[in-house]
């Protein structure tokens, strides 16, 4: 009989539990207080009470805590330079989506080498979130895999469904019990619809199957999640940044009856893949805002310490520093410049 299952399975390794995880690397009270105010700070400006741009920026992909931490460091700063304009929330990705295949990020291959270490990738993701918000920066990720929130999720203030699971009715059931504010992307071919039907799914309760605290598989039941939001990032005909397709979008809104904020990805489809279109795709943005305020409510950019990106190579002592090996990103200097005239040319 037992033939019959598992045809395909070459190993299941069993993983420590969440509690178990969290209390190898517990959350600090400088870390909980920076998440919980990342939370909130994001609810305000999404609902219009804090008038500031939420600006998400950061690495496609975290691959090295050391870069992580010095990018982190630099970010904390120039929070501190523009906090009357701009709230800024590091993007801390550790889980990719991807096409067809290739590195799906650090918590499933952290040592970059296909030993898919996933118990070290995800103590590592928890350590790299805490030390982030230890600096006081609120942080952001993408929850790809149903189990990992419950592993990570006291260490994040926003979370991203991306485009590629907005209509995956797995990813709304785990959206509508996250506890941080939620965007869900609108889908590769560039339908928004499918975004804002993952918006109101999200909004219900719902009951589905996980696991608590212990790694018990369990039926979960939630209340719902009022913070989900649309996050624009472009689709297979192009950009949907524009003033036309905004207000298409805030249209589609209102005819739901509905109140979901709007936040545009300046990367991705938005700018071709081409990391230097980000600058005029944000400049039009704050056009956009000082033109209609309050229609837009944050942006996101693809940023790290180098350029653009770079191959796995086969020895990783040859990965050059701070350089991206997913999505092409800016670079530290244009982003910090690109943030600065932002803030200053925000009326
Ligand atoms: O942001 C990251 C990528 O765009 C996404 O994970 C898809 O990547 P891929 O098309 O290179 O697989
Ligand atoms: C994968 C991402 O985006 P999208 O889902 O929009 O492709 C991302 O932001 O890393």
């Amino acid at each position: 009989m037992s033939d019959l299952n598992n045809i395909h399975i070459a190993k299941i390794t069993p993983l420590s539990a969440p509690a178990v995880i969290r209390e190898t690397v517990p959350v600090t009270d400088e870390a909980a207080k920076a998440i919980q105010n990342g939370r909130d700070t994001i609810v305000k400006i999404l609902n219009g009470e804090d008038k500031r741009l939420m600006v998400i920026t950061g690495p496609c992909s975290i691959h090295s805590k050391e870069i992580a931490l010095d990018y982190a460091t630099r970010l904390t700063e120039l929070q501190k330079e523009l906090n009357d304009k701009i709230f800024i929330v590091m993007r801390v990705y550790f889980e990719k989506p991807r096409t067809i295949g290739g590195w799906k990020g650090l918590i499933n291959d952290p040592h970059i080498n296909n030993s898919y270490a996933i118990e070290e990738g995800v103590v590592l993701g928890r350590e790299i979130l805490r030390e982030i918000a230890t600096l006081g920066l609120a942080t952001a990720t993408e929850f790809l895999d149903p189990i990992v929130p419950q592993y990570l999720s006291d260490l994040v203030s926003w979370a991203a469904i991306g485009a590629r699971t907005t209509e995956s009715q797995t990813h709304r059931e785990m959206a509508s019990g996250l506890s941080m504010p939620v965007g869900f992307k609108n889908s590769t071919d560039g339908s928004f619809e499918v975004a804002l039907n993952a918006i109101q799914s999200s909004r219900l309760p719902q009951h589905f199957l996980g696991i608590d605290a212990n790694g018990r598989s369990s039926v979960v039941s939630t209340t719902g999640n009022p913070h989900g939001h649309l996050v624009l990032r472009g689709g297979h005909d192009g950009p949907n940044y524009d003033a036309a397709s905004i207000a298409q979008c805030v249209d589609a809104i209102k005819d739901r009856g509905i109140d979901a904020a709007i936040v545009v990805d300046c990367s991705h489809a938005n700018s071709s893949k081409d990391h230097n279109k980000q600058i005029p795709v944000l400049k039009d943005i704050i056009a956009q805002i000082n033109e209609t305020p309050g229609k837009i409510k944050g942006v996101m950019l693809e940023s790290n310490i180098g350029e653009g990106n770079q191959s796995i190579p086969p020895n990783l002592r040859d990965l050059k520093y701070g350089v991206s090996i997913t999505d092409k990103c800016l670079d530290w200097d244009r982003t910090a410049e690109l943030l600065r005239t932002a803030a200053a040319e925000l009326a």
